[in-house]
């Protein structure tokens, strides 16, 4: 497969790809034409904040698999082009973090203390003290706005400078501020106290000019503002003209809307203002970092496994995607055998998790179930990305159901599948780290997903179990493996065949018509 990487990243990143048997091609500041001209022929893409991934070079990319964003933010990607082409989007959150922490940390005190500016002129041969007094940290209110990885970074170095640190997140709990030692206010109140006020979320519709001309108006006069996380968060024309009126005394920026920045771009030249371009990322170990994570991501997506920096997916923590692992190939398994089982479109698919499983995140077994139970009906390939999407365009109802209840296993997951006003049901369990269907329509069994499997409830009589064995001989068509589950339904039984070869149409009507035989259907696991 061959990946494209089209924004400058470290090569460490590009050893990593290379060792797993990928082709790169590594363009350094990529032009959009060409992007939109090369992109047909790549699986894979990594790109840094340069690179714009629209909807139109997704929709030309016909081969692409994965977008790698070498960074945090993905506001450069169309995410809902992507996931609507299947085409996962990773990125690589904890790489730069440090990075752009403490170059929030230091545009803060370079602009508290116009050290950028005072450099400047004596660059020039200007030795001016008195112009360049500064403000001190120590005793100020910082307002923290977006509590995540950096913003809290921010929060928690703030606080060793002595600053009275409040922050605003409406997504984290009282708990988690809390830790941070921090007090959280309402989005007005961080306006109306702090001194200093930095910005770290990412660029949304309810993000964009969040810190605008309104509210500008109503921070303390000689107030300063940083933002190191999105351009656009804060108007740049409010501040530009805040500043000029001298309500905002200084402002740090390293975003901006649009990048590279215009020269007449109305923060240049005015006192009070440090620009850097784009530098938050900018660290030789930021940049091993994210480049090492992308790749790692992008070799273990491409090669079939899930990937915990997905962003277009259900997010899930490093530590649940270990306890998940092994579950995602048997319920993709499990959903592969009940569609197989299913006559007609299905309208309803209930999952149902029992035992310890039932206490973690499962959104991403059940989407993995999903792909198993759609991938064999579907010409286009199902993955983690577009499975929710594609059932939700089917009208197939999903319902989750958790009970810590068990029987007989550590762990159980049901899949229930309607179709045609008929439900089929399979259970599968783990036996250490491997997947077993332990029942098929209340028939208790203990089969092995794997390869191709022929499921035959029957009369419990002699003779109707040899009768297939008999067939399928005469077919030349081996069996491999043999179950037979009973029920409590007295008097049927059900037989479970692993198969090595393929069984024509013709031979499976055969098998229907036997005597004795209530149904045949064949699962064939090629595409889980
Ligand atoms: N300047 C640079 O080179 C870099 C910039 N960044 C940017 O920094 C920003 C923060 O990155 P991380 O901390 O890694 O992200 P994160 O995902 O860990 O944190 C973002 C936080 O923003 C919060 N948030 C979302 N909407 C909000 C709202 N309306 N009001 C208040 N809070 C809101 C979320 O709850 C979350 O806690 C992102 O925009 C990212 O793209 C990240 C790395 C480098
Ligand atoms: O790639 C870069 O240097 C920009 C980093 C950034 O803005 C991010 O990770 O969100």
């Amino acid at each position: 497969m061959k990946i494209l990487v089209a924004d400058g990243v470290s090569p460490k990143g590009i050893e990593i790809l290379q060792k797993a048997g990928f082709e790169t091609v590594i363009k350094d500041k990529l032009p959009a034409e060409e992007l939109l001209e090369i992109i047909p022929d790549f699986d894979g893409l990594i790109v840094r904040s340069a690179s714009k991934v629209t909807k139109e070079v997704i929709e030309r990319a016909k081969k692409l698999k994965i977008v790698g964003r070498a960074g945090v933010g993905t506001d450069n990607i169309d995410i809902n082009a992507a996931t609507a082409h299947g085409i996962m989007v990773i990125n690589s959150p904890g790489g730069n973090t440090i990075a752009a922490t403490e170059h929030t940390m230091g545009m803060m005190m370079a602009m508290a203390r116009n050290i950028a500016v005072a450099n400047e002129t004596m660059q020039h041969g200007e030795w001016n003290r008195k112009k360049y007094t500064g403000v001190e940290l120590r005793g100020k209110t910082l307002g923290v706005i977006g509590l995540g990885r950096i913003g809290s970074g921010v929060a928690t170095r703030a606080l060793a400078f002595d600053m009275n640190v409040i922050g605003y997140d409406p997504y984290v709990n009282e708990e988690r501020a809390h830790s941070l030692g921090i007090k959280v206010v309402s989005l007005d109140e961080l306006i109306k106290q702090s001194d200093f006020i930095t910005v770290h979320m990412p660029l949304t519709p309810k993000t964009k000019g969040m810190l605008n001309k309104d509210n500008i108006a109503k921070m303390k006069n000689g107030v300063r503002l940083i933002n190191c996380a999105r351009g656009g968060i804060i108007n740049e024309q409010d501040l530009a003209d805040a500043v000029k009126s001298g309500h905002v005394a200084g402002a740090a920026i390293d975003v901006f809307e649009s990048e590279p920045i215009d020269p007449n771009h109305p923060l240049i030249g005015l006192p009070g203002v440090t620009l850097t371009p784009h530098l938050g990322a900018s660290t030789v170990e930021a940049q091993v970092g994210v480049s090492v994570d992308v790749a790692q991501g992008i070799v273990a997506a491409l090669n079939g496994e899930p990937v915990s920096t997905a962003v277009n997916m259900a997010p899930v923590s490093p530590q649940t995607m270990k306890f998940i692992k092994p579950y995602l190939d048997l319920a993709e398994r499990l959903g592969c055998t009940a569609c197989s089982l299913a006559d007609g479109p299905i309208s309803e698919v209930t999952i149902k998790y029992n035992g310890e499983i039932a206490d973690v995140d499962t959104k991403m077994i059940t989407i993995a179930a999903i792909k198993g139970m759609l991938n064999p009906i579907l010409e286009s390939n199902v993955n983690y990305v577009n499975a929710p999407s594609l059932a939700k365009e089917r009208n197939i109802k999903i319902t989750e159901i958790k009970d810590k209840a068990v029987e007989n296993f550590a762990n159980l997951i049901t899949i229930s599948i309607t179709s045609s006003g008929k439900t089929e049901t399979i259970q599968g369990t783990l036996f250490g780290e491997e997947g077993r269907i332990v029942s098929i329509n209340s028939y208790r069994v203990d089969v092995d997903p794997h390869a191709r499997i022929l499921i035959c409830p029957h009369i419990n009589r002699p003779g109707v179990i040899g009768t297939i064995g008999s067939l399928l001989g005469y077919a030349n068509i081996n069996i491999s493996g043999m179950q037979v589950g009973k029920t409590k339904i007295a008097g049927t039984s059900m037989m479970v065949l692993t198969i090595d070869n393929e069984i024509p149409d013709t031979v499976m009507q055969q098998i229907i018509n036997l005597d004795g035989i209530f149904d045949a259907k064949l699962v064939n696991y090629y595409t889980v």
